[in-house]
């Protein structure tokens, strides 16, 4: 057990008995909620077995769990290695995939479990944006076509307004608006790139999921592309999930990051604390392949952390953390019990028994005690779990890891 105690702070139902680690009132619009909320998100894909029968005997649990919102107007960074479940994600908040669990709450409506016919008028407010500009767009089609698409489907505009239309989303993209009647093969990656973005703009979307938008184009490009994209932001007021493996590209695009590791969000926080206060070992070691960052950091060149093995299969990942395989600070109650998603500062949580600081991790598991178990994670037949609040967003009261106690306010230079 955990010497420390924490106090008692409001319930949020779970009787009197119960303590909340962080409480209702989350961040919103001026409309009182989040564009987007996402529930404990799933998608789980069926393993078959060969042979007639196809049998399922398993499952790709790709998202297991995932909880965020993003408001109005703002852009929440998605990170993580390849196979982390970012794209599935992706895919989920457009609709392209249907959840296995879990709810997405667009505008206050629940559209996770919406038909074909009813997301239709949502799919003109939720686009995306991929990351192939090769094989996103059709080769056959010309520019005029690709662009104008959306606007005919929806019928957004008059038949004759749609030319003028197109080719005024083209000028906003940087594009040669005469242009409309080549076709793809005509443009290098980064102008097809812009294609894509045009369209995706077509329908005056309020939310953007861009999945590895730039990851496929010269680094001299990608810059352009960017920029072009928070101009987009800042003059449509556009929300953006913005998916990258790249931890540099996200940082000047994204106010807020999250870190995704085996299907789960293990950390996620304001720009400033997740690149020079990380408190996941994983993110830690995702940062110091950064150099730009590691430096930044820390003030000086900080040392690249290994690694160690490969990612687990999502098929049969790890018991408890799924991160513990390849942590270095991995102790018994990490096989034991997965480490809630904490929130441990205003705008900062992470999923980890022994979070802090690079080289300032604590001893001994900050969370045993909150989950009423030993520091090896046996269940403590005389401790009380806590509730905590697994809602998605920021509430206003937080666990303090140095008071060891819930609290509301920053330490003085936190
Ligand atoms: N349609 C599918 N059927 C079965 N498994 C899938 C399917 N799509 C993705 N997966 C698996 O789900 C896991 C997550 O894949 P996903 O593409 O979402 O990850 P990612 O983080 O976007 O990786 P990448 O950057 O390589 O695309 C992977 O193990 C992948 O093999």
């Amino acid at each position: 057990m955990s010497d420390a105690s924490p106090t008692t702070p409001r319930t949020t139902g779970g009787g009197p008995s119960t303590r909340t680690v962080s409480s209702a009132a989350h961040h919103a619009t001026s409309d009182g909620k989040p564009l987007l909320e996402v529930r404990n998100l799933k998608k789980y894909f069926p393993v078959k077995s060969s042979g007639l029968l196809r049998r399922t005997v398993g499952n790709v649990q790709a998202v297991d769990g995932v909880s965020f919102t993003v408001e109005s107007g703002r852009a929440l960074g998605l990170v993580g290695e390849s196979g982390c479940g970012k794209s599935t994600l992706g895919r989920l908040i457009t609709r392209l995939y249907e959840p296995t669990a879990g709810t997405i709450d667009f505008e206050g409506q629940e559209i996770g479990q919406l038909s074909n016919k009813q997301m239709l008028p949502i799919r003109r407010e939720i686009q995306m944006i991929f990351q192939d500009p090769y094989s996103s767009l059709n080769p056959r089609h010309t520019v005029g076509t690709i662009v104008g698409t959306p606007l005919e489907v929806h019928k957004v505009v008059a038949k004759d307004k749609i030319l003028p239309r197109v080719q005024e989303l083209l000028e906003i993209v940087g594009l040669n608006p005469e242009h409309y009647n080549r076709y793809p093969n005509e443009f290098s990656g980064g102008q097809r790139q812009r294609i894509g973005i045009a369209r995706a703009l077509a329908l005056q979307p309020k939310l953007l999921v861009a999945d590895e938008p730039v990851s496929a184009l010269d680094v001299s490009i990608q810059a352009q592309v960017i920029n072009l994209l928070q101009d987009v932001q800042r003059e449509f007021g556009i929300a953006f999930l913005f998916i990258a493996h790249d931890l540099a590209v996200v940082r000047h695009f994204c106010p807020e990051v999250a870190v995704m590791y085996l299907g789960r969000i293990v950390e996620v926080a304001d720009r400033e604390t997740l690149y020079h206060r990380p408190h996941h070992p994983y993110t830690q070691a995702l940062l110091s392949a950064v150099p730009e960052v590691s430096q930044a950091a820390a003030g000086h060149r900080r040392e690249r952390i290994m690694l160690e093995g490969d990612v687990p299969s999502p098929i049969n990942p790890p018991s408890g953390c799924s991160f513990r395989t390849r942590c270095r600070l991995a102790q018994d109650i990490c096989a034991r019990v997965e480490p809630p998603l904490l929130q441990i500062g205003p705008t900062h949580k992470v999923a980890c028994h022994f979070p802090g600081e690079l080289g300032k991790a604590p001893d001994r598991p900050i969370t045993a005690r909150l989950l009423g178990t030993d520091d090896a994670g046996a269940p403590d037949p005389g401790a009380t779990p806590a509730e905590i609040d697994d809602r998605p967003g920021f509430g206003p009261t937080w666990y303090d890891l140095e008071a060891r106690t819930i609290t509301s306010t920053p330490r003085p230079g936190a």
